[in-house]
């Protein structure tokens, strides 16, 4: 049995494909781990994920930067997002939202499953698919879901393996505050050091296994 590393784009995991001598590719099989490059996005995920998750794979593991709601969450952290929301599937009633369960259309929120003991500050996080960056819009959604972290793939990871019944490790490194967008703030360099610094070590230790 398998791991599936899943990341959006080779750049946020290249240190580490190249750490274990592996060329870039959208999908790369070896002895110990396979790693799925899905693209930026929910319904790219959704897909690479249709074509390449099996039952073969015994836990997925989900990696990228993100963007944190809390101040006290340092940017370059390492956070375990243990709850994800598809924050954005409902309906506008003028000012107020509707979301999908208040529709009747069933969950929204979705969880790891794992069992896997990581020693990260564990967070709930939303998945969106536009990046917030309007104070309103903010405003808004902490009031709505209390989220700690913001992906724009997060919960289309977990909810393909609740379909398959597959644990799932979502661990992200906080590249920035959700907040009026101001791009020179985002500490993407930081974020994705600190995550393949994390990342070998978890799958070294893996692979000693
Ligand atoms: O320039 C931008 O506005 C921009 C917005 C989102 C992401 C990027 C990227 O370059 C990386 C893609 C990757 O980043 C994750 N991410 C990072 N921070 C956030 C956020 O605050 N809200 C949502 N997603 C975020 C996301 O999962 C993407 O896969 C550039």
């Amino acid at each position: 049995m398998k791991l599936l590393l899943v990341a959006a784009t080779e750049a946020e995991i290249a240190a580490t494909l190249a750490y274990f001598n592996l060329k870039a590719s959208r999908f790369i099989e070896t002895d110990k781990f396979d790693v799925l490059i899905t693209g930026v996005g929910m319904v790219a995920t959704a897909f690479a994920l249709g074509q390449k998750l099996h039952h073969n794979y015994s836990l997925v593991l989900n990696v990228g930067i993100a963007g944190s709601f809390y101040k006290e969450i340092s940017l370059g952290e390492l956070v375990n997002i243990t709850q994800d929301t598809f924050a954005e599937l409902g309906a506008e009633d003028d000012e107020k939202f509707i979301s999908l369960p208040q529709l009747g259309f069933g969950k929204n929120e979705f969880s790891s499953l794992a069992n896997t003991k990581l020693t990260l500050r564990q967070v709930t996080g939303i998945t969106v698919n536009k990046v917030h960056g309007n104070a309103h819009s903010i405003e808004k959604t902490i009031a709505l879901y209390h989220p700690q972290t913001e992906s724009m793939e997060g919960a289309a990871v977990f909810y393909a393996c609740a379909e398959l019944g597959i644990p799932a490790l979502q661990v992200r490194s906080i590249s920035n505050y959700v907040e009026t967008r101001n791009r020179e703030n985002w500490q993407i360099a930081l974020a994705v050091k600190n995550l393949n610094n994390w990342l070998i070590g978890f799958l070294k230790t893996m692979n000693s296994k």
